[in-house]
């Protein structure tokens, strides 16, 4: 198995929150410039401007960049960050706007609009963005947020097509069996339930090692 690694990272609560602060609104900018990069009709003059601009702002973000991904990392008060994550990651525009919400039962819910950039049938979400925000809701369900599991197996029944809009994605675990979570979910769009779910999460037997660094 490859270097899987959970960093320790020496950075107060406060510092962390300020960091994503300072970074969200980058990024729900970011996911509107990919909306209006799809469904732009400007002339030549206008994208060519609009190249440039994007051309020169990356420059400015990527002079002080250090790695090639942002990893899962934590600090010594249990605050864990995990900005470029695919299904979440607070500062990673192309995952899916999600604000995942647990219920005091543990099962779990996320409200959220789903626009342009995630379109596969006309006017309809793709297949693999909803499977994304299923594995993501189902994982997080299973881990209660307090033990690492990995995805095993993920069944989905695509009942009917989910029209882009808003959407409900809602999770809860069935059972456990030993180090196996069973947990099931649905995708409830505007037309009412598109994608039914369920899952085999594992804890593994590893533990994930812990690197202290600073930063
Ligand atoms: C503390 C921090 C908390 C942080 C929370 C953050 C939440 C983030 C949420 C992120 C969400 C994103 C989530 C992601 O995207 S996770 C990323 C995608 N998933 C993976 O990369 C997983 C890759 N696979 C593996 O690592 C291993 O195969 C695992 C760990 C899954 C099992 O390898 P292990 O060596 O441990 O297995 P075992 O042979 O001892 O078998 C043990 C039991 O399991 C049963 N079994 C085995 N394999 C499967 C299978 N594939 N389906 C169904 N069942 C399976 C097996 O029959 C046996 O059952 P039984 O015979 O005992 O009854």
């Amino acid at each position: 198995m490859g270097e899987m690694v959970f960093r320790q990272v020496d950075l107060s609560t406060e510092e962390v929150d300020a960091l994503e602060a300072r970074y969200v609104p980058l990024t729900e900018a970011v996911r509107e410039l990919v909306a209006a990069t799809i469904l732009s009709n400007a002339d030549d003059d206008v994208v060519a401007e609009a190249l440039a601009a994007v051309r020169e702002v990356t420059a400015k973000l990527s002079a002080s960049v250090e790695t090639d991904h942002s990893g899962v990392n934590y600090n010594g008060a249990g605050r864990s960050w995990n900005w470029g994550n695919a299904g979440s990651g607070e500062r990673n525009a192309i995952a899916p706007p999600i604000d995942l919400k647990t219920n005091p039962d543990g099962s779990t819910y996320a409200d959220l609009v789903l626009g342009a950039a995630y379109e596969g049938p006309p006017g309809h979400v793709h297949g693999g963005v909803s499977a994304l925000l299923l594995d993501h809701l189902m994982g997080v369900t299973a881990s209660q947020m307090s033990r690492p599991t990995f995805t095993g197996t993920l069944t989905l029944r695509y009942r009917n097509p989910l029209p882009l809009g808003p959407i409900r994605v809602e999770g809860r675990v069935a059972r456990e069996e030993g180090r196996k979570v069973f947990v099931e979910a649905s995708i409830t769009g505007s037309d009412g339930i598109a994608l039914e779910a369920d899952g085999v999460f594992i804890t593994p037997t590893w533990s994930p090692s812990l690197e202290a660094t600073q930063n």
